[in-house]
């Protein structure tokens, strides 16, 4: 069987596993109507899938396991937090910096603009969102700056969410959204203007290989403009204590493996990238930091707006969610298996924070890089 038969077999299971586990006329369910409505049997096979290569081990061979599953995996992830992400945090799903006195939702669309800007994307372009999610940021970046955005996405789930809110939004003309995985694209060499990819990459195996393919499918003089997530020049693997917080944010975010900014950066070079900037917006000081919002200090909270949302990601408010989600649970009102999500999602959020406290990680390692013109990738 060749690689080709392989991916379109996994393409059709997960495709009807999805049906399967959400139900039809999913994408206008979201949040806790969204969980009940789940099939029991296949919400237990979806969590034990995500979390079956996480048995607490870090060793190579543990490592191995969870970077082969990749796609399986990370799709199984989203399968499970999808609704409980829409739930807490809205539809986009990344951090973001925040101004004193700015409220949540303007900070995340002012980050999706700023990225938009770092990309130089312009009216009229063809973009690829890389990893783009229930298509929060693009449809910001498209209303922000009138350009056709495809996004590509290996959950089938937050596609048909994605494609659903589009609709709502009149936005059916400028956006598509569309099946794939991101280690192997399978758009036409040289079709985008232009390529973005925010809080996604992490999920790839391998950042050089998935580099490639963005490298593969932009048209030569286009930019990529990434939000990546790293660990920092600080971060010592020997040193058990950061470990165990880069094990958190894997367990609880879905990541094979948390790679180091230099793997990321040189992976980028490797490729054939220039790359224009390069810079960890986590590090500049903000008074408020990024991951305020899982710390539950209610000091840092902007406006009266936010209370709602601050709760809800507070270690208090996720509290509440979780003991809900338990009891529901036990009663045979929520599907087996949702209380160990909620309990990986409180690693993730432990995880971030503290790697976040100690300068350890970043959500928000900012690389533009240009694909050089043809003349000047011969020379
Ligand atoms: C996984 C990657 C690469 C990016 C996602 C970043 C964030 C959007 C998520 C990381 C941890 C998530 C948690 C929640 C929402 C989305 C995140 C902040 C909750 C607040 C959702 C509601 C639950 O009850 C608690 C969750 C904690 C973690
Ligand atoms: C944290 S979410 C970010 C989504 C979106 N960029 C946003 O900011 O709202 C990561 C996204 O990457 C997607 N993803 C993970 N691995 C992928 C792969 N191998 N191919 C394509 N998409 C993938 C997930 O399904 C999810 O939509």
């Amino acid at each position: 069987m060749t690689d080709t038969d392989n991916d379109s077999q996994l393409r059709q299971r997960q495709a009807e596993f999805s049906k399967e586990l959400h139900g039809e006329g999913a994408a206008s369910r979201s949040g806790f109507s969204a969980l009940l409505a789940k099939d029991k049997t296949a919400q237990r096979e979806a969590v034990s899938k995500y979390l079956k290569h996480w048995d607490g081990l870090t060793d190579k061979e543990a490592e191995e396991r969870r970077l082969e599953d990749y796609n399986e995996s990370t799709h199984s992830y989203y399968n499970v937090v999808t609704d409980f992400y829409e739930y807490g945090w809205g539809s986009s799903f990344h951090f973001c910096r925040f101004y004193k006195g700015e409220n949540f939702y303007a900070a995340m669309a002012r980050h999706e603009h700023y990225l938009a800007y770092a990309a130089g994307i312009q009216q009229g372009d063809l973009v690829l969102d890389v990893g783009c999610g229930v298509g929060g940021p693009a449809r910001e970046i498209s209303r922000f700056t009138n350009c056709n955005v495809i996004g590509l996405n290996n959950n089938d789930y937050q596609i048909e969410k994605a494609k659903y809110y589009a609709k709502k939004a009149g936005l059916q003309d400028k956006l598509d959204f569309v099946k794939g995985d991101f280690m192997h694209m399978e758009f036409e060499p040289e079709t985008f203007d232009k390529v973005y990819a925010i809080e996604a990459t992490c999920h790839a195996p391998n950042l050089e290989k998935c580099y490639k393919e963005i490298y593969k499918v932009l048209k030569p003089g286009g930019k990529f403009a990434v939000y990546e997530w790293v660990m920092t020049s600080q971060y010592d693997e020997t040193n058990e204590a950061h470990r165990k917080i880069a094990y958190e944010i894997e367990l609880g975010d879905g990541i094979p493996k948390m790679f180091k900014v230099d793997t990321a950066r040189q992976a980028l070079e490797n490729c054939g990238f220039k790359v224009l900037v390069d810079e960890d917006l986590a590090a500049k000081g903000d008074e408020v930091p990024w991951y305020y919002p899982l710390t539950g200090e209610w000091k840092y909270v902007q406006t009266i707006a936010d209370i709602g949302t601050f709760f809800r990601t507070s270690y208090l408010g996720r509290k509440v969610t979780s003991t809900m989600v338990s009891l529901m649970e036990r009663f045979g009102i929520a599907p087996e298996g949702s209380s160990k999500v909620t309990a990986a999602l409180e690693e993730a959020a432990v995880g971030l924070v503290a790697g976040g406290r100690e300068h350890l990680f970043t959500p928000m390692m900012l690389f533009v890089a240009q694909k050089p013109m043809n003349d000047e990738q011969e020379s």
